[in-house]
């Protein structure tokens, strides 16, 4: 694999072109890895094709507007950061950089709460003028869980991303293969301080063997979650909780009726059951479950600025990216990932020039067609 010259990357893809040739394996298939077949990880790229643009003409479009709101807070695009963990396996600066890249776009940043930064130190590298999210799991220990939510508070993040798709790790062969490992240099740093509360012990921490990510998630997370904990988590919470990894209708109407403040149509990145529907195939029957209640948002293999363009279309108020913003850290840290932000934002800004769209309120559902779904 030859490694992708920067000077030439001309799409979200040479980003990831670059890190493949340059990460290490442990990391690289982590980071890329989906579960068992990896059919739902391509679906979700591959789904975006089967979706027709459909360009309005001659509607003067010298100037476009791309910025929007989500939860109420003002961004420039809607095109935000997925929470990813560890993400000091790609760059020393990890989430810092992320952070700082999202705030000089004006965008919003999940972090992850297996992030290899602490949400404190996450909050004191950026200026606290875009907004930022902390993604929770719920925790066996509902304490630590909840100590997570008030930590967020008290730095200063304005929404909790609850992801509800992990009571237990999908099953990733290539980490079961390599015996994937957090270096030992990094941790998990937001539990560094709880030792006795969330057992972060040699053997357990992503220990080294076979399913060493599985057994972690095991130890930690708490499969005997029910939407009575989602009512928990907003009961103990200050700022708005919005669950991650819906991906029916049915499910909506249920999180919608346990009183959540938005829902993020995800698939976990295709990580965790296989075969599971691509998000932009899930995202219209979410968006009619919810009727307007509640902001939507998606994320899943958004990778172009025609991607966006049809989540928005087909009801999404923002999207979240995942491992693009992973690849162009490897590359180049903060400036890395402005720059893979600046270059799908200015897809964007075309896609909607291009359809006649000025505003991303002047984004409709007649301005695409979606094609029958392929056999997977
Ligand atoms: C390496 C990696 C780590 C992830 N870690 C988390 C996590 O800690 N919490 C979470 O809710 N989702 C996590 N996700 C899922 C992402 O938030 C998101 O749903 C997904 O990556 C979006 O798809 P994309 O990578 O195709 O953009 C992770 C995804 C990847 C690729
Ligand atoms: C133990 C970290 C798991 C993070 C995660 O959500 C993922 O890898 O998809």
């Amino acid at each position: 694999m030859s490694k992708a010259d920067p000077t030439s990357f001309v799409s979200l893809d040479d980003f990831e072109r670059y890190a493949e040739a340059n990460l290490d394996r442990n990391a690289l298939d982590y980071y890329r890895s989906g579960a068992q077949d990896m059919i739902t990880v391509r679906e979700n790229q591959r789904a975006f094709d089967r979706i027709i643009v459909r360009p309005r003409i001659l509607r003067d479009v010298s100037t476009v507007d791309m910025s929007t709101s989500i939860q109420g807070a003002s961004i420039s695009s809607p095109i935000c950061i997925a929470p990813t963990a560890m993400q000091r396996m790609a760059h020393p600066e990890g989430e810092c950089a992320t952070a700082r890249a999202a705030e000089r776009k004006n965008t919003c940043m999940v972090l992850s709460s297996w992030s290899t930064t602490s949400i404190e130190d996450v909050a004191a590298s950026t200026k606290g003028q875009s907004p930022k999210w902390l993604q929770l799991y719920i925790y066996k220990d509902r304490k630590a869980t909840q100590r997570l939510i008030e930590r967020a508070q008290d730095s200063g993040y304005t929404a909790i991303a609850l992801t509800v798709d992990t009571p237990y790790l999908g099953r990733r062969l290539a980490d079961i293969r390599n015996r994937f490992r957090l270096p030992p240099h990094l941790t998990m740093a937001n539990f560094s301080d709880q030792k006795s509360q969330v057992s972060q012990s040699k053997t357990t921490h992503v220990s080294d063997n076979a399913s060493g990510l599985a057994t972690y998630v095991a130890s930690q997370i708490d499969p005997t979650l029910s939407w009575k904990h989602v009512e928990w988590v907003k009961s103990v919470s200050r700022i708005p909780v919005l669950v991650k990894g819906v991906l029916t209708a049915e499910d909506a109407k249920l999180a919608v009726e346990a009183g959540v403040d938005g829902i993020i149509v995800s698939n976990h990145g295709g990580r965790q059951v296989d075969t599971a529907p691509a998000t932009i195939d899930a995202l219209e029957e979410v968006c009619r479950a919810v009727d307007g209640r509640v902001e939507v948002y998606l994320d899943g293999g958004v990778r172009r600025g025609t991607d966006v363009f049809k989540a928005l279309a087909l009801g999404a108020k923002a999207v979240f990216l995942g491992r693009p913003v992973l690849w162009a850290l490897n590359y180049n840290g903060e400036e890395g990932v402005v720059e893979m932000l600046e270059m799908i934002n200015e897809e964007l800004r075309l896609a909607m020039a291009l359809t006649g769209c000025v505003s991303v309120s002047d984004i409709k559902r007649d301005h695409v067609r979606v094609l029958p779904q392929a056999r997977l």
